[in-house]
């Protein structure tokens, strides 16, 4: 059978399972046993030297400096070491000592997925804070999704646990008590809900002094949530410090963006630095649409992965592929925007533990989250935008295959094309970030197994450092 490869020439990069061009530590792979579901417990026995990341100058982990030289507060330090945060990294160590400064000025930062910009935001945000003011308002952190703001919720209470008197609060949907407002020196919601609570004088912002904008280009977007942040900060101090981060910035958002927090800092990647190095990205070229299923089915079936997500366009879609593969023996959860709050959060936090290991969804939870044990991510449907998804969408791409490779970890990232639309939208992505794709077949399962496996088994790593301190 002819692939669309054969009749269209995607760059493809050297086979990371001949070992001619690898970024994953080759590793034996052991006889899987399967059990039919291909959902196996695994046993993380490979070691993962993030000190030797961290000092190699062009890794974005590198930095020369340490959390001492940044000059925080003990108890903040003290809650570095808790959470294993040895060194900072890039992002750390050079937007730190910018956002930190008096008087306070304002910060535009890029830094590719999963390389600790929540953790740059978050020092920022505990060392701004009178903590002899408990129950004011003073940070407001902002994020597109309820996941992403329980999840800084969670890294504000980590990083802050020795912080005395610290209240964080989540102003999410159905979260925050109608009696009593909010009452919390931070706060870390979702624009809409923000918005509502400031205008029902339940949130007093008139002491707040940092506003950060956590994937701020999508935040920003006027097709998106734009409207809604602009509404919120116009109801803040004028004089207040405001934050933008993300591991994407397109050129028409940036413009906004400095407008939006004028006179920042800036800190930018090159398009060609926006990948992370530990994701091995591949597609796979399936016969049509239909079969799209049935190679899902074939990759779980034939692989011990760790934890994935699969990523899908549509809510009906994330539902339609959870019956099936349940009917088929498999044990998966789906969650998308079209779930009450708690169920959303259930979900997640299962996903969190372990507990479930398969996770399909669409683009709710593309960016930002971190569940350090995912080892590889389904691009089911290429990420398209615009009017009728005609192109294709080059931020979400990155953001879904970054649920990956976290911090020095590796993981693979498959998409799949069927048609010459899907292709094209995939070249396109390929050509934008200058990735090559490893083109993967399903008429070589042998192949297939062997290149994906020698990822996944290498990502099952013991890092150095505690994996995650987020508690839910
Ligand atoms: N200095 C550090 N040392 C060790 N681990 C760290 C450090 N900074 C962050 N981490 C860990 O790295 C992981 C990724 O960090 P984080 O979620 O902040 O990435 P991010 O850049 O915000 O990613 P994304 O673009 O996906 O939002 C987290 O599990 C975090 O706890």
């Amino acid at each position: 059978m002819s692939t669309l490869a054969d009749r269209v020439t995607l760059p493809t990069a050297a086979d990371p399972a001949d070992g001619t061009s690898s970024d994953v530590v080759p590793s034996q792979i052991p006889a899987d046993s399967t059990d039919g579901v291909g959902l196996i417990e695994s046993n993380f026995d490979v070691e993962v030297k993030l000190g030797d990341l961290q000092n190699d100058t062009e890794s974005p982990l590198y930095s020369v400096t340490s959390f001492e030289q940044l000059g925080l507060p003990k108890e903040i330090h003290d809650g570095l070491l808790a959470m294993n945060y040895k060194k900072p990294s890039k992002i750390q160590e050079k937007a730190l000592p910018l956002m930190l400064a008096n008087p306070p000025q304002n910060m535009i930062a890029q830094s590719q997925s999963g390389t600790g910009k929540t953790g740059a935001f978050v020092l920022t945000v505990l060392s701004r804070i009178d903590l002899k003011k408990p129950t004011q308002p003073q940070a407001l952190v902002l994020a597109p999704s309820r996941e992403l703001a329980r999840q800084i919720q969670s890294v504000i209470q980590s990083i802050g646990q020795f912080c005395t008197d610290l209240i964080v609060e989540a102003a999410i949907p159905g979260n925050v008590s109608r009696e009593t407002g909010v009452k919390a020196s931070a706060v870390v919601g979702t624009p809409g809900t923000v918005m509502d609570l400031i205008r029902r004088r339940q949130f007093d912002v008139s002491q707040l002094k940092l506003l950060v904008i956590d994937e701020a280009d999508n935040m920003l977007d006027q097709q998106g949530l734009g409207d809604q942040c602009v509404r919120v900060k116009s109801m803040l101090p004028k004089d207040i410090q405001i934050l933008l981060f993300s591991a994407t910035f397109p050129e028409k958002v940036m413009t906004y963006a400095e407008r939006f927090a004028p006179n920042a800092h800036q800190m930018k990647l090159r398009q060609q630095e926006l990948t992370v190095k530990g994701i091995s990205q591949m597609y796979m070229d399936c016969p049509d649409e239909n079969k799209k299923y049935d190679v899902l089915c074939k990759l779980y079936g034939l692989m011990t992965i760790g934890s994935s997500v699969i990523f899908v366009r549509t809510r009906d879609s994330a539902n339609e592929i959870q019956r099936r593969m349940e009917a088929d023996g498999h044990k998966v959860s789906a969650l998308h925007g079209a779930f009450e709050g708690a169920n959303r959060d259930a979900l997640l936090d299962d996903f969190r533990s372990g507990r479930s290991k398969v996770l399909i969804t669409t683009n709710v939870l593309a960016r930002g989250i971190d569940v350090s044990s995912v080892s590889m991510v389904i691009n089911y449907d290429i990420p398209m935008k615009g009017p009728g998804d005609r192109e294709p969408d080059n931020e979400t791409y990155l953001h879904r295959i970054g649920r990956t490779g976290r911090f020095g970890r590796v993981g693979v990232s498959i998409s799949f094309v069927y048609d010459r639309k899907s292709f094209d939208a995939l070249s396109q992505i390929a050509n934008h970030y200058g990735i090559d794709l490893i083109q993967l077949s399903p008429d070589d399962w042998d192949v297939t197994e062997k290149k994906v496996k020698e990822v996944i088994k290498s990502s099952r790593a013991k890092p150095e450092y505690a994996p995650s301190a987020i508690k839910n």
